[in-house]
């Protein structure tokens, strides 16, 4: 078991309201915030890329890692007196368990031993990658050291290696690898939805003639964001007039702040997506100094952004219906993967060129087993499921403070199906047929998945992740209703004077809706029925998604075609063109960084030096 209480503030939080922090997984706790990273695009400089990671303003550092079992009880730091004063203040936020608060202290303060093991994974097209993975982790980085800094790419490789054996064995001794050069990556195979798209196509067309992609072959044009890991910059393909965001990570700096381990998780996870509402990572590659993911760029920005743009600050609930709905199927498919996302905020849903949603950021993640179950097979018969299943997914858990048991244990297996007495028995009293023609209903929730962890944003934090009772996929369930909230009505429902204030609120206050604006009975209905604090209780808890498809709030959308519906909005055409070349004047506080090596004294492309 591992545990451990870890809290950092994010940039991006920063930018849309002091205070608020983001919590991680393997960081130390930090409080209070100071810094000012942003989000808002902004042209490149030197200095700027590597630099803000470096100087992440965010975290303020105080572990508490503390195992339930160990002697070591004299680290305090700022979630003990936060859990103090949750503790004495349990009664009066009607918390009903005091000793809840107390396994807060001891959980989260966890040394953090760790089993990673048998990580592996699928897609609902059945492509298996296995490998096996095991060792201790001590602090958050393990044996991802081996990446750190000046790690040369054969230390990254043998790392590659024993995580996805069946897929890439490297041999280069190269500085620079695309990893997408081994076979499994290197074509549409894994991600048939990119069969037809032209971004897809011009990197395997490089791939082809240069052998492997590296920075030289992107030229960076303005910075569009900056997160805790990364700073994320649209670039161009040279000469292809492709675009993509690159999110450049430092590997020094990374290590140095112990988040190889979120940097991995999230390259890992965007290498098994394929899905119209998930990013699609077209290339990974390391330079001796950063790590770089090539993903599709949104030029509609965040749905933060967009709702500051809308009248009264809140979304049309039409809008709302449409943008939530694409969230609730993009989660559906990451629990079908067994990954419980976490970190859902507006500020994480881009808006891609169609209007429609993308889910970004994904190193809060936690992959766990999952049991896809078919639970009615529609109109086909059930017989020939079962004679030829669809899915496979195996269970995996690599996160360090992942507790649950199963994960051990991978089989691949065909789904489970219920007789039709369960069935009935677990049909919703609210079940409604609002589908054309009904689809088949599967259960993809990692109901069992376990994590101690605290993490995520405050104002979205779970009541369960605060008082430190472990949590699994409901948290995704309780986000996705403050997420509704706030689309909703413009603001968070337990948003307090401060962080801590928030906390409580989250624990002890009840839901409370305001008169204005005037939202209709289902949706409050809807987030009432997410918003349960004890998450064996919320909605969805038992059966994901399906649940949720269900409400009569989403009477009317046709699920299978949804991304075939019109979006509320459709972002203005990004004018590249329009988008002033770097100038070498940058002053040093907005400097520069790195110049890739055959870029060096090219005006067409961004310069900055290797710090
Ligand atoms: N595909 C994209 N298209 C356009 N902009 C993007 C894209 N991905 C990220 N961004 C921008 O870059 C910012 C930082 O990206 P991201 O959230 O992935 O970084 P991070 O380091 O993981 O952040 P966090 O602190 O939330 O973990 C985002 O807020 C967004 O504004």
């Amino acid at each position: 078991m591992a545990s451990k209480a870890v809290a950092k503030a994010s940039s991006k939080e920063q930018q849309k309201t002091a205070g608020v922090q983001k919590i991680g997984a393997d960081e130390p706790v930090s409080l209070p915030l100071n810094g000012s990273k942003t989000n808002k695009p902004e042209l490149v400089s030197p200095k700027q890329l590597p630099k803000s990671v470096d100087k992440t303003p965010k975290q303020v550092a105080v572990e508490a890692s503390q195992s339930k079992t160990s002697s070591n009880s004299n680290q305090k730091g700022p979630v003990d007196s936060l859990i103090n004063q949750l503790k004495s203040n349990s009664s009066s936020l009607g918390l009903e368990q005091a000793s809840n608060v107390d396994s807060v202290v001891s959980e989260n303060r966890g040394s953090q031993d760790v089993s990673v093991d048998q990580e592996k994974k699928t897609s609902e097209y059945g492509s298996v990658k296995n490998s096996s993975v095991s060792g201790k982790v001590s602090d958050g980085t393990s044996s991802l050291a081996k990446t750190s800094g000046s790690a040369k790419i054969s230390d990254r490789l043998d790392y590659v290696e024993s995580g996805k054996s069946s897929i890439c064995r490297g041999s280069t001794s190269s500085d620079v690898s695309d990893e997408s050069t081994c076979s499994s990556f290197s074509s549409s195979i894994n991600k048939p939805h990119k069969a037809n798209d032209l971004r897809w196509e011009a990197i395997q067309a490089v791939r082809a003639r240069d052998g492997v992609l590296g920075l030289s072959h992107f030229r960076l044009l303005k910075r569009l964001g900056c997160g805790d890991i990364g700073s994320v910059y649209l670039s161009e393909l040279s000469g292809t007039k492709c675009y993509f965001a690159m999110k450049v990570m430092d590997k020094a700096s990374l290590a140095g702040r112990k988040k190889l381990l979120r940097a991995q998780t999230e390259r890992e996870i965007l290498q098994s997506l394929d899905h119209p509402f998930l990013p699609t990572l077209y290339t990974h590659f390391e330079t001796e100094k950063f790590s770089c993911l090539v993903m599709e760029f949104c030029p509609g920005g965040d749905l933060h952004t967009l709702r500051q743009k809308q009248p009264g600050k809140y979304f049309p609930e039409q809008a709302v219906r449409f943008y939530v709905a694409e969230v609730l199927l993009a989660l559906e498919y990451l629990h079908m993967l067994g990954i419980i996302y976490r970190d859902l905020k507006p500020e994480n849903v881009l808006v891609r060129e169609d209007g429609h949603i993308m889910l970004s950021d994904f190193d809060l993640s936690l992959r766990c087993a999952v049991s896809p179950t078919l639970i009615k097979a529609s109109s086909l018969d059930a017989e020939p499921l079962r004679k030829n299943p669809v899915y496979c997914v195996q269970p995996a858990c690599i996160e360090p403070s992942c507790i649950q048991p199963s994960c051990v244990t991978p089989t691949c297996f065909s789904p489970r199906l219920f007789s039709s007495k369960s069935k009935k028995d677990r049909k919703p009293k609210n079940e409604i047929g609002n589908q054309v023609s009904p689809l088949p209903e599967l259960i993809a929730e990692p109901t069992e998945a376990r994590s101690m962890s605290f993490v995520g944003t405050h104002e979205y934090l779970a009541p369960e992740i605060i008082k430190g009772e472990g949590h699994g996929s409901a948290v995704d369930w309780w986000t996705f209703g403050i997420f509704l909230y706030e689309l909703l009505f413009g603001k968070t429902p337990f948003k307090g004077s401060g962080n801590r204030a928030t906390l409580f609120n989250v624990v002890g206050q009840p839901l409370r809706f305001p008169e204005s604006p005037v939202v209709s009975f289902a949706a409050r209905d809807l987030i009432r029925g997410l918003l349960v604090k004890e998450p064996q209780h919320r909605l969805a808890y038992k059966r994901g998604a399906t649940e949720i498809k269900q409400h009569p709030f989403f009477e009317g959308v046709n699920w299978a075609l949804i991304r075939c519906a019109t979006p509320p909005e459709i972002p203005k055409p990004v004018e590249i063109e329009r988008i002033p070349a770097p100038t070498s004047s940058t002053s040093e506080k907005t400097a520069p960084t790195m110049v890739p090596p055959n870029q060096r004294g090219s005006d067409n492309y961004l310069e900055f030096d290797f710090f």
